[in-house]
């Protein structure tokens, strides 16, 4: 199985890229793991928030290929523990031969579209954070989730 974290736009903080290279890049030595970065919608002034979802959405939708299993990063989705999070990735490791495909949505979240195509939608947090902000967290608790399976000690609770 492959993870990929799909996200749309590039991350322009600087302080945030790095780290998020940095976890991607540990996170390799024990699984497959890349991000994916769709490129920014334009004239999103002219939008509705509506319209701008409806049109991120098609680009996500668009990059899938059959067999992916897609999973949004969702403020009101499932919420877990880190060790949970780690036996959720354990637990499709064995069904996923592909890849297994987390969005983190735009400036206004999903297209009623990605819902309807989401297998699964897990929240960070019950707050909300930026759309570039998930991007670090997400990869952190993935490198996390990677040392929790093997028993390595980065984890400590
Ligand atoms: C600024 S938020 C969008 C908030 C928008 N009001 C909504 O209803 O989704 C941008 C994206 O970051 C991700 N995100 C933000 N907070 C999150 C959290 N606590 N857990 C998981 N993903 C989160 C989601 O993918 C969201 O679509």
């Amino acid at each position: 199985m492959k993870i990929e974290l799909m996200v749309i736009g590039k991350t322009s903080a600087r302080y945030l890229q790095e780290g998020i290279d940095n976890y991607v890049k540990r996170t390799n030595y024990y699984m497959p793991f890349d991000i994916r970065y769709i490129p920014d919608i334009k004239s999103t002034k002219a939008m509705t928030e509506e319209k701008q979802k409806e049109k991120e959405g098609e680009l996500f939708l668009n990059a899938l290929t059959p067999g992916d299993v897609l999973v949004l990063l969702d403020e009101r989705g499932k919420e877990m523990t880190s060790r949970e999070f780690a036996s959720y990735i354990d637990r499709k490791s064995v069904t996923v031969s592909k890849r297994l495909v987390f969005v983190v949505g735009g400036p206004y979240g999903f297209s009623p579209a990605m819902y309807e195509r989401a297998d699964d939608k897990i929240s960070l947090s019950k707050m909300t954070f930026s759309h570039e902000m998930v991007r670090l967290f997400f990869v952190e608790q993935t490198y996390r989730a990677m040392t929790i399976l093997r028993g390595e000690p980065y984890h400590h609770d």
